[in-house]
Formats: C-alpha cells, structure tokens, sequence
C-alpha cells in the first residue's frame, strides 16, 4: 500500500477535564476521500484545527508526506501543499472570479500583493488560475464579479483557490453545507474527481455525500475513532449506530 500523504498518531487535546481528540490515529492515503463523521461534539472541528495548525495537540503527531509538521504553524503546512478549504470569508468579493483565483493562490502560499499589478498580468499564474477554474466548472465565470456567484459556486471557488497551490492533501470542513440538492449533487461529482488530484480528508454531516463518496470513514464520538473502514462496514456497525441514536443515521440519508 503507497505511503500516507497524511498521517495522525495518537492526536491528543483536552480542554480542561474534556477530552476532545483521545488518541486519534488516522491516515489519508493518495487517491483517497476519507471521511470523518461523528454526532455534534463528537470533536470533528477540533481535530481539523489540529490537523491544519490551528490549535496544538497536548500529544501525539501529524505527518504531512513523512514529515513531522506536529509543531509547524498553518502556513507552513499550506506551503508544503495542505489545503484547507471553505474560509468563504478570505474571498473578494468586489473582484473578479480570475483575480480571486489568482490573488488567492499567491496570498495562501505566503507571498504578499503589494505588487499587485504585476502578478494580475502574471501570465504563468494566469494559466494556472485559468485550469483550476476550469477544472471546478468555473470557467465560464471568470470573469464575472465573485459577488455575483451563488453559494456553492462560490465554495466551487474556494476549492479553485486552493487547487492553484498544487495541493498534496485536502482537508474540506462541510463542504455540502447550505447547498441545496442541485449544488450537492455537482460539489458531490466536483470532489469526486477531485481525490484524484490529491486526497481528500472530509469531515462532513450529509450522509448522501459521505456514502457516495468516501472510500474510508471514520467515525468519531466523544473524542475517540470507534469505528474506521469502508462504507458498508461502517453502516453495519453496532457501535456507529449505537453513536448516531438519537442523531443522523449514518447511510440512511438523514
Ligand atoms: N476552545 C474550547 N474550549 C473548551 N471546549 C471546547 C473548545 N472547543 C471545543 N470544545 C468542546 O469540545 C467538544 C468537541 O467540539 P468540536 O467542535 O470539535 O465538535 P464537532 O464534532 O466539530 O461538533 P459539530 O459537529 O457540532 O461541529 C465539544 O464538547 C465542545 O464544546
């Protein structure tokens, strides 16, 4: 089996006598969608923010492509090709499709757009926001104003973004949130080809989503994995089931 992009081992946090992520082991493999679910609570957010650099695991490790990027700040791990997605916020909205494309690319790897007029004719950097429209169905909207963009075409946006820093791994918080069926059902065919660019760690509540897409889930509850594997093995577990009373029914559509 090819090496892990991404790798946790015994990811650690507690919030004072809360434990959030208890041991939490995890890998995301090349070509993979691997799904974390688990009820509200369960420590799905948290985990992401420790995976990302956001929050520092009292113990354990997060290896991105090997190395240890455990004590790195989020930066660094999106410099060497972690792409977290759907912070609709860091979208302009007042510019265009492209120049989101663009400028996003150039700020999310660190470099900063006081030179801003150059890089807007920055052929290279063009062709590349120009692909990675194209490839989230967003080519026929560059050059619209990104005010002008429904909800999930501006999520498609946001996956473009990241898509133009050549990501390695992908890590999508609830990327089906607030789409309707039609915007689920293209993110659903958008991220589905979209495993094979880099993998995809989703943490997601739309079960439909999960199941169509995930190759691995993982279910989180209080803070602990108690169930990983393939999709039907995860509908038919007592355990996840047992979890999920009361909440979403896992695979039911819920
Ligand atoms: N900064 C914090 N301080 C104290 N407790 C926190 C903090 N952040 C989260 N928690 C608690 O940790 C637990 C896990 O929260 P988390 O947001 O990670 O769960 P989640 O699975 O993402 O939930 P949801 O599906 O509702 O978004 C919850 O009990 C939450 O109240």
């Amino acid at each position: 089996m090819s090496d892990p992009v991404l790798e946790v081992r015994g990811l650690t946090k507690r919030f004072g006598a809360l434990v959030v992520s208890d041991a939490i082991d995890l890998t995301l493999r090349p070509g993979e969608i691997h799904a974390v679910i688990g009820p509200n609570g369960a420590g799905k957010s948290t985990l992401i923010a420790q995976i990302c650099g956001g929050l520092a695991p009292d113990a354990g490790e997060i290896r991105l492509n090997g190395r240890d990027v455990t004590a790195l700040p989020t930066r660094a791990r999106a410099r060497m090709g972690l792409a977290r997605t759907f912070q609709i916020s860091a979208l302009a909205m007042e510019d265009t499709v492209l120049q989101n494309a663009m400028l996003g690319a150039l700020g999310a790897a660190g470099n900063p757009w006081r030179f801003l007029a150059p890089v807007l004719s920055d052929r290279g950097l063009r062709k590349t926001a120009e692909g990675a429209l194209d490839r989230m169905g967003l080519s026929d909207k560059a050059g619209h104003r990104t005010a002008e963009l429904s909800h999930g075409e501006r999520r498609q946006l946001e996956v473009a973004v990241a898509l133009t820093l050549t990501p390695r791994a992908f890590v999508m918080d609830e990327p089906m949130a607030g789409l309707g069926a039609e915007g689920g059902a293209r993110m659903t065919a958008l991220l589905d080809r979209l495993r094979h660019e880099a993998p995809i760690l989703l943490v997601e509540h739309d079960m439909d989503a999960v199941f169509a897409l995930a190759d691995r889930i993982s279910v989180l509850a209080g803070g602990r994995v108690i169930a990983s594997g393939p999709p039907d093995a995860i509908r038919a577990d007592a355990a996840v089931r047992e979890a999920y009373l009361g909440d979403a029914d896992p695979g039911d559509g819920a």
